[in-house]
């Protein structure tokens, strides 16, 4: 026997103990205490240690055991006869290279065919049906044991209460909650003060398991059948065929499910269903890669805990959990203050996250989130990472609650909080943080795209007292001499950086309009206000009720848009400004006649880096030929405009069938 040291025999045990936790919160109450990720991160050290060895495992191991029963339940506990296990799951697609390996070693075969399904993310349930009637329906448990929930399992619509056929016959599936039910049922619960579902997953699961079946059935959950009992009872040869005969039957069967016959078109599926998931209305965790020829099942047959016929892929992770350790006030250039977190840094979908946003007080407050605790942390599609809630379970007692800050960070002087609005604000109009910024705002792409002017530069400039407000900018060349001497600093970039700064006097009226950073008043809005108005003076001028009848233009945009011109700074700006020699005024020129504009009732969606333009340049172009741009492949897209690596919204489009164009033929176009 090897020698196992002290160190790892206690690690062993710890890792045991948690997951025993975890399971506990997970299978009995329904609650998620760790992200799903990271639950698997441990599962796989502790069957690591339980490899290497042996001896240690034991039948009471969670690596061991399918699940958990939930002995005080008050459902009655029945035995499935056939044990419902789970299934052996990875993240990476080298593992599924080595499942395939394995398969074809064992059948000793060059290649075989697999089924692909959604792994979807409920909670499985056995059905029973004697002489196609249902007779009950009976939750995992343990895998040996599960509870009886048949009440609520008549609840369900999408289950078949009579089958087409009157025969005897077991299936098992996944009973899910819709996306759509769940958002409406945490509105409900947030208008009734209760406590929110973390997930769909929990909230099928609870739903299933409470006693009241009339809430079951008020909460309209769905079910999707994958797996046959006893196949060899109905003369069927694979796998496919049974999703094909339950379909016959009168069960709800996924129809995104596929045939393959390589670990090629494995992946192609994985990356293709990456995306696509998105767009379901229900959660996917993974795919499900199953082998589909019944014949070869007993001889790869199964660990105590999965058949070694089948692996689950499980989709990159969006959500974790680690600690708060502290919260620093982000200012931004309207002066909101913004509280961040600083985390314990943590990976999420292939990046470290160090820094997640909670929004403001309000929701701080609501959430009852503590400096020092555990934390949800979610990194959605291009969204910054943002704080979900606390782990309230894992409290030590140490936590901090977090007082709101009552004097600004940068200025130091006293924040502002209207009755009416969540944000705290710093209202002074030398805050040099809000300063920065505005002129980061300002200087950016889509506003007065001035090139070479990074957020570090401007920090050095209003350090320097070269930039004390926006207008400062245009006094750069001033101070040519000093800016030379600055370290780090060639005369090439101040002279590039100047010509640009230059070059912005010529942006148009709807760009300098947007570039004032108006609160609410975003691209879109500054196009609008700016064509209504022809003119800022005539603008500044509008009274609320004209603004309002601006299409586009709400009471929260019209509000701020006259608080904005009320403020004496920002009239003495705008007027300093226009003095510079900024275009205040809407160019007749750009104002093509409409008959002249070609791309009119066109829609276009530009993706990947192009040879000429910038991306937003070519939008520009667009918009100004009639075209309208859109965000995301839809049918309703009528072109894709595509330059070097254009990534998943080419694909998307290829699978539409939408014409995919280039730069040079766009421009035929016009
Ligand atoms: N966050 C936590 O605290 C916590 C605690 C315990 C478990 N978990 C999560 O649950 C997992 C373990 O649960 P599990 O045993 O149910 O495993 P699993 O969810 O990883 O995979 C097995 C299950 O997938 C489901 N499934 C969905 N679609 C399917 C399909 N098309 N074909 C076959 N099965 C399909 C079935 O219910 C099956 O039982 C862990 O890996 C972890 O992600 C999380
Ligand atoms: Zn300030």
């Amino acid at each position: 026997m090897k020698d196992i040291s002290e160190k790892i025999l206690s690690e062993i045990k710890e890792l045991r103990e948690l997951i025993d936790k975890y399971n506990y919160f997970y299978y009995a109450k329904d609650e998620s205490i760790i992200s799903d990720y990271e639950y698997d991160m441990l599962t796989k050290k502790l069957e690591k240690y339980e490899k290497e060895y042996p001896e240690l495992i034991n039948e009471f191991s969670p690596t061991q055991l399918v699940g958990k029963l939930d002995k005080n339940s008050k459902f009655k506990k029945v035995e499935h006869k056939v044990p419902m296990l789970s299934l052996a799951n990875t993240y990476g697609i080298n593992d599924i290279k080595n499942f395939n390996d394995r398969v074809l070693k064992i059948i000793e075969r060059d290649n075989i065919e697999y089924v692909l399904e959604l792994k979807l993310d409920g909670l499985s349930i056995s059905l029973n049906y004697e002489n196609g009637k249902l007779k009950r329906g009976v939750t995992r448990g343990d895998g040996k044991i599960g509870e009886d929930v048949t009440e609520n399992i008549l609840q369900i619509n999408s289950i078949p209460k009579y089958l087409k056929e009157n025969i005897n016959i077991e299936v098992r599936g996944e009973v899910i909650l819709p996306l759509d039910k769940f958002k409406k049922i945490n509105k409900e619960r947030i208008e009734k003060g209760q406590e929110v579902f973390a997930n769909p997953r929990n909230a099928a699961a609870g739903t299933l398991r409470q006693l009241d079946s009339k809430i079951v059935k008020e909460r309209e959950l769905d079910c999707y059948v994958y797996y046959l009992v006893n196949s060899e009872n109905y003369n069927l040869e694979k796998h496919s065929q049974s999703l094909e005969y339950m379909k016959k039957l009168g069960f709800k069967v996924n129809d995104n499910y596929k045939i393959v016959n390589n670990i090629f078109e494995i992946t192609d599926f994985i990356k293709e269903w990456e995306e696509k998931r998105k767009e379901l209305n229900y959660e996917t965790d993974g795919l499900v890669i199953k082998v589909n020829e019944y014949m070869f099942y007993e001889e790869l047959g199964y660990t105590t805990k999965s058949p070694r016929w089948a692996i689950a892929y499980k989709f990159p992770t969006t959500q974790v959990t680690t600690k708060l350790i502290s919260i620093t006030y982000q200012i931004g250039r309207t002066g909101v203050i913004t509280p961040v977190a600083n985390l314990e840094p943590v990976r999420i979908s292939g990046s470290m996250v160090r820094r997640a946003t909670l929004h403001n007080f309000e929701e701080i407050a609501r959430k009852d989130i503590r400096i020092g605790d555990i934390v949800f942390v979610e990194k959605a599609a291009e969204i910054i990472p943002q704080v979900v809630k606390p782990v309230i379970e894992l409290r030590t007692g140490e936590e901090k609650e977090v007082e709101m800050p009552t004097i600004c960070p940068s200025c130091r002087e006293k924040l502002y909080k209207d009755e009416n609005e969540v944000a705290l604000k710093c209202v002074n109009n030398s805050c040099p943080e809000k300063l920065k910024r505005k002129i980061e705002y300002f200087v950016s792409r889509d506003a007065m795209n001035i090139e070479g002017l990074g957020p570090k530069l401007i920090e050095r400039f209003i350090n320097e007292g070269y930039i004390k407000n926006i207008c400062d900018i245009y006094k750069l060349e001033d101070k040519f001499n000093e800016i030379s001497e600055m370290e780090n600093f060639g005369i090439k970039s101040i002279e590039n950086l100047l010509e640009s700064i230059n070059k912005s006097k010529t942006r148009e009226y709807n760009k300098v309009l947007y570039s004032l950073g108006i609160p609410y008043v975003g691209k879109f809005l500054a196009d609008t206000l700016s064509n209504y108005s022809k003119n800022i003076v005539f603008l500044m001028q509008m009274s609320k009720e004209e603004l309002l009848e601006i299409d586009g233009v709400g009471e929260k945009v019209a509000s701020s848009v006259i608080k904005f011109f009320q403020d004496e700074n920002n009239r003495e700006i705008i007027e300093k400004l226009k003095q510079i020699g900024l275009n205040f005024e809407f160019l007749e020129k750009d104002n093509q006649d409409e008959d002249l504009k070609k791309l009119i009732g066109k829609t276009f969606l530009v993706t990947g880096t192009l040879k000429n333009y910038k991306r937003s340049e070519l939008k520009d172009i667009i918009e100004k030929n009639g075209g309208k741009n859109v965000s995301s492949v839809s049918k309703k897209l009528n072109y894709l405009i595509v330059g070097e690596n254009p990534g998943s919204k080419f694909k998307k489009a290829e699978v539409l069938g939408i014409p995919i164009i280039n730069e040079d033929e766009f421009f035929k176009m016009i």
